[in-house]
């Protein structure tokens, strides 16, 4: 077993506004491992922001432990801390570039202040802008480049002291649905190429779909669910991951509706959702001649990082033993579901 490259053990963390207190994040225990692309996801005031300040040292947890590359922040001294912050590369939501830069000067930054030479820095930036896609744009200022191009300066200079670890702020939240695949597709790129851990946090689950392996969902502080995208996206199961999974994918039925299917079809409301690598058809085919109607209400199929997310609601009609054979067939290549 690795040793995971972050860790929440207990984690909480109250602000305290005179005699008012804030309670922004509560009993948050996970494990990160290295080389997985990891996302927070939660409504604005979940606590998303409070998670990367403590994840890079810029608060400290009021319960509990966050432990980074094997350093346990809480314990270590200001300068230690600036070491293990040295091993995170931060791409923000409005970019943060320097104005009176270059793109050249703003990727060399981080470079200038860690000491490398001249000469070092070149080389790194080279490669870096090659990285990106901007070895055209070595020479423009901010002000000349799209918000994607920014961005990609952005992560450019993340990457450039060659950091373990990317957190990702809301890094796609001001840019277009174009752009914004672009920019992931370079997250994706460092996570694939370097090995480098990225951890997103977000308010968009097209960017979960599209880009994480494992996902946590923050709903006032505490994390109320998590595990591999694919789980969280076939089965969601805390109220705040329903609200959030069906802004986004219309494969489930939202709760207006299930009202209105309940009130169209007298049959059994299943939902079913096919377990990965099979073949929902094969069943669905035999279902006539079990003697069970089967009429498709609702659903479709989505993907997630290159894999079919299958997921239909049926309605199923016929003797009641006749229907249990049918569900219990689907039961053993998909994850059923009662539609109540
Ligand atoms: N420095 C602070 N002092 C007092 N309260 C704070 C402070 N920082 C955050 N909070 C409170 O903690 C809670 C969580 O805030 P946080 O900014 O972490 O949420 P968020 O999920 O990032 O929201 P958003 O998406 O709107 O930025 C909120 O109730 C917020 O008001």
């Amino acid at each position: 077993m690795t040793e995971p490259i972050i860790r929440f053990e207990g984690v909480g963390k109250t602000f305290k506004r005179g005699k008012a207190s804030v309670r922004a994040l509560d009993d948050i225990t996970l494990d990160i491992e290295p080389g997985e692309i990891f996302a927070f996801i939660g409504f604005s005031g979940a606590g998303k922001s409070t998670l990367v300040r403590l994840i890079n040292g810029l608060e400290a947890p009021t319960d509990g432990t966050v432990t980074v590359d094997g350093h346990t922040l809480n314990r270590l001294s200001p300068k230690k801390i600036r070491e293990v912050r040295g091993d995170i590369g931060m791409v923000f939501q409005q970019f943060n570039l320097l104005r009176s830069r270059t793109v050249y000067g703003n990727v060399a930054y981080p470079l200038e202040l860690a000491g490398w030479s001249k000469r070092d820095i070149y080389e790194r930036i080279t490669e870096l802008l090659h990285f990106v896609g901007l070895t055209e744009r070595a020479w423009s200022y901010p002000e000349e480049l799209s918000g994607g191009q920014k961005q990609r300066v952005g992560i450019a200079r993340a990457l450039a002291t060659k950091p373990s670890i990317l957190l990702a702020d809301e890094a796609t939240s001001a840019l277009d649905p174009d752009t914004t695949r672009d920019v992931l597709a370079l997250l994706r790129k460092a996570n694939e190429e370097l090995g480098t851990t990225v951890v997103v946090i977000t308010h968009e689950m097209e960017v979960v779909r599209s880009l994480a392996d494992r996902v946590a969902v923050l709903d006032a502080g505490r994390m109320v669910e998590h595990g591999s995208v694919r789980e969280i996206f076939s089965a969601p199961k805390a109220d705040a991951t329903r609200r959030i999974v069906g802004a986004t994918l219309d494969t489930q039925p939202d709760e207006q509706e299930i009202d209105e299917l309940e009130a169209s079809y007298r049959g059994r409301l299943i939902t079913v959702t096919a377990n990965p690598g099979e073949n929902l058809g094969a069943v669905i085919g035999r279902v006539g001649e079990r003697g069970v109607g089967l009429e498709f209400v609702h659903g479709g199929v989505t993907r997630i990082k290159g894999d079919d997310l299958t997921t239909f609601t049926l309605n199923l009609t016929g003797q009641e033993s006749d229907v249990q054979t049918v569900v219990d067939e689907l039961a053993r290549i998909a994850t059923v579901r009662e539609v109540a």
